[in-house]
């Protein structure tokens, strides 16, 4: 049962003012009490009523944890006095707002609304500031009555203050008439809450702008899924379900807002392709400024030939047929995709490609879509290679949304230099394609490498194989693995299982392992005894590099629990180890963890022994992993170090960002590397376990795989082609332009 308490905002003791956690003092005339709680908009002299709970703290005592709160107005004239002292309206102190209060008495806030120049009879108040009170005054009291409106549809006090920031006075009739409006114009809110807000205001289930509401927001979720268009059917069907509403009502809505040039509609073979808006022009760009920059130079073969010859013997290689192809390709298109599997060489086409426009003088730019990908350009290169973000100078970040970032570089202001070279490419979504494109003029040569069978992008899109599949740009395909890629059963099986070959499992590998348990308790302790005593041995690592990947994040074998027992196992609970609890998870010192979405805004430092900061910066990428090294209960911060002794504090409430990262999915490992790797593979969706998803997976090792689990699953994924298919059209949109 919840309590209430009413009163004055004494003093401010404690506050955040990002996450807006704050310890108070509130007075009335019985008691004087320690609230703690979230308030985002508050400040001393407020009158409040506070709802929550009293509750014990071991050192501070008897406090009252607030979970909501309202303002109220102040009454009597103290009341009055100690709200216009409290430093809420700017200029005036306890001494100005007592002689106020003095000459008005209880009409003081009428007049404050209505004769506002009447203040300037106060000893120390000009006109100019007489006028500037009130509408001080004014400000607040629409906000208090915004807050007070949208309190009652369970709206929190910082969403609140964005509503209102964002509409003003106009906020009550959007509010009421079409709160879908605060799921399109305001973030942290979404369909679902706009959704609850309709219902409690009385709109229809039918109603119009419901429709529409629940028609984007399921394209919108889609594009979190990977996809850039819905066909129409799967868009009218997922919409149906999601409002439950008959599916037949729906396409009409489609047209409308294809007419509000909300959506895009694409006529393909036979049916109807559905774009929100930006992505469709994201890709119907991306498409036409890949197609600009295909340009051919006509350089005669047999003097590329006599320059590839001098790059050989000068740096002691020579190139197989296939990677002398990628090579002159590079020299005469401007846009050229090298794609292979691990093994085939493309880190060494990548170095021949270099040397040969180096002998020629020209500039030439590295870049992966993940700063691990990029630390490893660099260190297989020798050439420094950055994050796309930081090729393209990402200049405004708003924290997670990474479709509103701006960069520095675009057509306005593009890279200066004759060749860009991106690695990974399979890791690269529409959005930073674009944002890419747009910063590259025709006449500077493009080349995109990538192993074209990993799992795609986390975010929408299929862009490497898009490129591939248009057939319109020239792909040299590496396809021999080299002898000493031959000795690794790993890149041999990754072959094999990317061509749906069976894989010799008889354990007489050095790196490649099944281990046949059927029980799952077993199977966690087979794990728990590879991650901590065997594998660290085997492969000279730590058991902190021996990373656990398994398909899923739900059950018994997925991420949730995995991590649970390892955890107990590898960094049990001690007394001399700090925990926070933070949403039914326990972090702990020492605990390994990963960064689970873009970040652009956090900042990192590298200190020196002697903790002089030698370095700093900002970002944190999602995937990015690192060890807590120690919690600060007093300051609520947690801080972390990351690849290369980054260290980087979040407050409790970022905890939201982190994960235990003990074991991940296959997916969060796409772009990774790591000594060893340890998969169970039992059971599981079978639309999941898929050949894509074990290649991906095999592939992350460096020196040594081990599968815990079922022989017969693992056939099975290598059998299963049936990758989950992603509704992208930037193929299309290129064949399209060729056609023109
Ligand atoms: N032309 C060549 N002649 C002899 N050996 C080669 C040649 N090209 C590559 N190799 C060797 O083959 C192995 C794999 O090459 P490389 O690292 O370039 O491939 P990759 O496709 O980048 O592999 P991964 O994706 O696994 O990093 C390396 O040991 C490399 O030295």
């Amino acid at each position: 049962m919840s309590e209430v308490l009413e009163g004055y905002v004494d003093k401010i003791v404690f506050r955040n003012a990002e996450n807006g956690y704050t310890v108070l003092t509130l007075v009335n005339d019985d008691v004087e009490m320690t609230c703690v709680g979230t308030f985002t908009f508050i400040s001393e002299g407020e009158f409040i009523r506070a709802t929550g709970n009293y509750t014990a703290h071991q050192l501070y005592g008897e406090q009252f944890q607030v979970q909501s709160y309202e303002f109220m107005e102040p009454e009597d004239l103290q009341s009055m006095e100690r709200y216009l002292g409290s430093g809420a309206i700017k200029g005036i102190g306890n001494a100005l707002a007592a002689r106020i209060v003095r000459k008005f008495k209880k009409d003081t806030f009428r007049i404050i609304e209505e004769e506002p120049e009447r203040l300037a009879e106060v000893k120390g108040i000009s006109e100019n500031m007489a006028r500037e009170i009130a509408k001080q005054f004014d400000d607040k009291k629409d906000m208090r009555g915004a807050m007070l409106f949208l309190q009652q549809f369970g709206i929190t006090t910082a969403l609140a203050v964005k509503i209102y920031k964002e509409y003003g006075a106009k906020m009550y009739q959007i509010v009421k008439e079409n709160p879908y409006k605060l799921a399109e114009d305001i973030s942290g809110i979404g369909f679902k809450l706009a959704d609850e807000i309709a219902a409690k205001i009385g709109i229809g289930t039918d109603s119009d702008y419901r429709m529409k509401a629940g028609i984007l927001y399921t394209l919108l979720q889609a594009s979190t899924a990977g996809h850039v268009y819905l066909p129409e059917d799967v868009l009218a069907a997922r919409t149906a379900e999601l409002l439950g509403v008959d599916v037949r009502g729906i396409e009409h809505h489609i047209i409308d807002l294809a007419m509000d040039k909300k959506l895009m509609i694409r006529e393909s073979e036979g049916y109807k392709q559905i774009y929100g808006a930006s992505l469709f022009y994201l890709e119907l760009n991306s498409a036409k400024m890949l197609c600009d920059l295909n340009i051919k130079y006509d350089l005669p073969l047999i003097e590329i030939d006599y320059r590839l010859k001098a790059v050989e013997k000068q740096f002691q290689i020579e190139l197989d047929e296939m990677q002398r192809t990628a090579v002159i390709e590079a020299a005469r298109n401007g846009l050229l995709v090298v794609t292979g599997g691990p093994g085939t060489g493309k880190t060494t086409t990548i170095n021949a490609i270099i040397r040969f426009f180096e002998a020629e003088g020209m500039d030439i730019l590295l870049a992966a879509p993940t700063g691990r990908a990029a630390k490893r350009m660099t260190e297989t290169t020798g050439y420094e290679a950055r994050t796309i973000h930081r090729l393209l100078e990402i200049s405004k970040m708003s924290g997670d949304m990474d479709n509103k970032l701006i960069f520095e570089r675009n057509e306005g202001n593009p890279l200066e230099t004759d060749v860009i070279i991106i690695d990974e490419m399979s890791m690269v979504d529409i959005s930073i394609m674009y944002a890419l494109l747009r910063a590259i003029t025709v006449g500077t040569r493009l080349i995109l490498v990538g192993d074209v069978n990993q799992l795609p992008s986390v975010g929408p899109g299929n862009v490497l194989k898009d490129i591939i599949n248009s057939h319109q740009f020239n792909v040299v395909k590496l396809t021999k693995i080299f002898r000493q890629a031959t000795e690794s059963d790993i890149i041999v099986n990754a072959h094999k299982i990317n061509a749906g070959e069976r894989i010799n499992l008889d354990n007489k590998s050095k790196d490649f392992f099944l281990l046949k348990r059927d029980d799952v308790t077993v199977i966690i302790q087979v794990i728990v005894a590879l991650v901590r005593d065997k594998m660290p041995k085997y492969v000279n690592a730590t058991s902190f590099d021996i990373q656990v990947l398994t398909p899923m994040r739900k059950g018994e074998l997925g991420v949730e629990r995995l991590n649970q027992v390892l955890q107990q196992f590898l960094n049990p609970p001690s007394p001399d180890k700090k925990e926070k609890e933070f949403h039914n998870c326990i972090f702990r010192e020492g605990d390994k963890v990963m960064q689970i979405k873009n970040n652009y805004q956090l900042t990192w430092e590298i200190k020196s022994r002697y903790g002089i900061t030698t370095e700093n910066g900002t970002g944190i990428f999602n995937g990015d992993t690192g060890i807590i090294k120690e919690i600060n209960l007093f300051a609520e911060q947690v801080t972390v170090e990351f690849d290369e002794g980054r260290m980087v504090e979040y407050t409790f409430s970022q905890l939201e960002e982190l994960e235990l990262a003990y074991a991940i999915t296959i997916h969060k490992s796409q772009g990774s590397e790591y000594p060893a790797v340890v998969m169970p593979l039992l059971t599981g969706p079978r639309m999941l376990l898929n050949r894509n998803l074990l290649y991906t997976a095999v592939t992350r090792a460096k020196n040594c795989v081990t599968i815990v689990g079922s022989q017969d699953v693992v056939q099975m994924m290598i059998d299963n082609e049936s990758e989950q298919k992603r509704f992208s059209g930037l193929s299309e949109r290129i064949r399209e332009l060729y056609l023109k």
